[in-house]
């Protein structure tokens, strides 16, 4: 498994935008938007049809940014999103048949954990950087010190219901390498083509927990 990649993604930015696309244009402008304001890692999940169109847009048109997929479960999404050009996975919780294809394709992969026996489960397989989602409901920053205490060799992202005016207590933490979360690119932005506001979203994150 390739956990010094999958720290390697995580060291990329503090925020890694996690980003449902209507479709591969949309993709493809929002990583530009990403990239200009200085994120240059994105995860473009695949609850949309679009999702792997998107990751081959991106990965073909987008110079200088870390193009991954998100919210894989299956065997064939992972397949399909490493064919596309996803340079990384991520699961939202533990799906062990998605972290064997990533083994088996020798890719960086993120997977996820709610619980102090869901991260023992990754550990016994050898993962020293999770997910943690979602994270302001299993206890916020609070939670992942408490996890942290007996799991010293992880490093977490922590990923959902975190804000622009949040993330800066979980980027605190020594095990918190960075966020996830999907603040940066709202739906409202990408309907509206609002470019703009999406790269000084980027630009705010971007220098969050001083990195
Ligand atoms: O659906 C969850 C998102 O992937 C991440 O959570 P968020 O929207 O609360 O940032
Ligand atoms: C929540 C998340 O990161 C995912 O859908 O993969």
């Amino acid at each position: 498994m390739r956990y010094d990649a999958t720290r390697e993604v995580m060291a990329i930015a503090p925020v890694i935008p996690v980003v449902v696309v209507p479709d591969a244009a949309s993709g493809v402008a929002i990583a530009r938007a990403l990239v200009t304001g200085g994120i240059r890692v994105i995860e473009v999940t695949l609850r949309t049809a679009a999702g792997p169109a998107a990751i081959e847009a991106i990965a073909e048109r987008v110079d200088g940014i870390c193009v991954g997929a998100g919210t894989v479960w299956t065997p064939a999404q992972a397949q399909q999103a490493i064919d596309a050009g996803a340079e990384f996975l991520v699961s939202p919780g533990i799906a062990d048949a998605v972290n064997a294809v990533a083994q088996s394709r020798d890719i960086a992969y993120l997977p996820g954990a709610q619980t102090v026996s869901e991260i023992a489960h990754l550990a016994r397989q050898g993962a020293t950087a999770t997910k943690l989602f979602p994270a302001s409901v299993v206890g916020g920053p609070a939670a992942i010190k408490a996890f942290a205490s007996v799991f010293p060799d992880v490093v977490f992202c922590p990923t959902g219901g975190i804000t622009e005016d949040t993330a800066a207590d979980y980027l605190a933490l020594d095990c918190v390498p960075c966020v996830g979360g999907s603040w940066l690119v709202s739906a409202d932005a990408v309907e509206a083509g609002d470019w703009g506001a999406i790269r000084a979203a980027a630009e705010r994150a971007s220098v969050l927990g001083d990195r």
